[in-house]
Order: C-alpha cells, then structure tokens, then sequence
C-alpha cells in the first residue's frame, strides 16, 4: 500500500546545459509540487503505514534547502531539472525514510518527474 504527502516549493533556478536562447537558460520560478510516496503495510493497531506527520519531519530539512532559494546553488543540484531534483530529493530523504518509494516533481501544472530510486 501507498501514502503520500504533497508539499509546495517556491524556488527559482535556471538550467545551464540548454542550447543557446533556450527559455529556461534564464533565471525564473517555479510554484513546485513535490509528492512523496511512503510503501509498506499499515500496522495493525495503528492502521498506519507510518504518521504523515513524520513523513512532513523528514522532509522539513529538504525543504529549508530548496524553498524560497536559488536551486542553482543548493550543493549538487547546480543543473537542476525536475529530473535532477527528484534524484536529489531521494538522495537527501532516503536515509531518514527507508520506506519511500517514489519521488514525484511538478515543475509546473503541466510538467513533472517521477522517481522510484532507479539508477
Ligand atoms: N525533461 C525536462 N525538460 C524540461 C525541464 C526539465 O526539468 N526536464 N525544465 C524546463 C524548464 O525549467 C521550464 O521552466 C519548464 O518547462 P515547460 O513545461 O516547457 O514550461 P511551460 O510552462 O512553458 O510549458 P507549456 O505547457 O509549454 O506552457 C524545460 N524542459
Ligand atoms: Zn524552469
């Protein structure tokens, strides 16, 4: 079974690698969605997988990283696509929640990543 809990990231950022006069080799925002799914069984007196509210603690240090910051700058995220983002995000919330499973990034209401830990 799956759970999962949504949280909102203002960041700006710019992605370096695009060719010449591509839009996004300029500075802009992005309202990010990011989604993280916890799998596991619910426990039988708790009913729960685990708490929401610590799948929120374990994620609160990734977000004073990434929210209201340049991405650009955040340590290993300096080409920061939603693809590089989801991978940084697992790296970083991985240790402290061994029971994630998938890292989803909306970039924009029309644009996203998902990310199962995959090489
Ligand atoms: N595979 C990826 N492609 C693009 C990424 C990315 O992270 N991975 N990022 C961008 C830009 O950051 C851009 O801000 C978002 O892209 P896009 O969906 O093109 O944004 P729009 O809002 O302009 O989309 P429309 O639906 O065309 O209005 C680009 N590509
Ligand atoms: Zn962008």
């Amino acid at each position: 079974m799956d759970i999962y809990k949504e949280f909102y990231l203002e960041s700006a950022h710019w992605l370096p690698n695009v060719p010449d006069g591509h839009k996004c080799g300029r500075l802009h925002g992005h309202s990010f969605k990011v989604i993280i799914t916890v799998s596991g069984v619910p426990g039988n007196d708790s009913g729960w997988i685990i708490d929401f509210a610590d799948i929120k603690a374990a994620f609160k240090p990734i977000f004073e990283q990434l929210d209201h910051q340049c991405l650009n700058h955040v340590k290993d995220l300096e080409n920061p696509t939603s693809e590089r983002l989801a991978q940084w995000i697992w790296r970083e919330l991985k240790p402290q929640l061994p029971q994630l499973s998938q890292v989803e990034v909306c970039e924009t209401c029309t644009s996203g990543c998902i990310y199962r830990g995959e090489d």
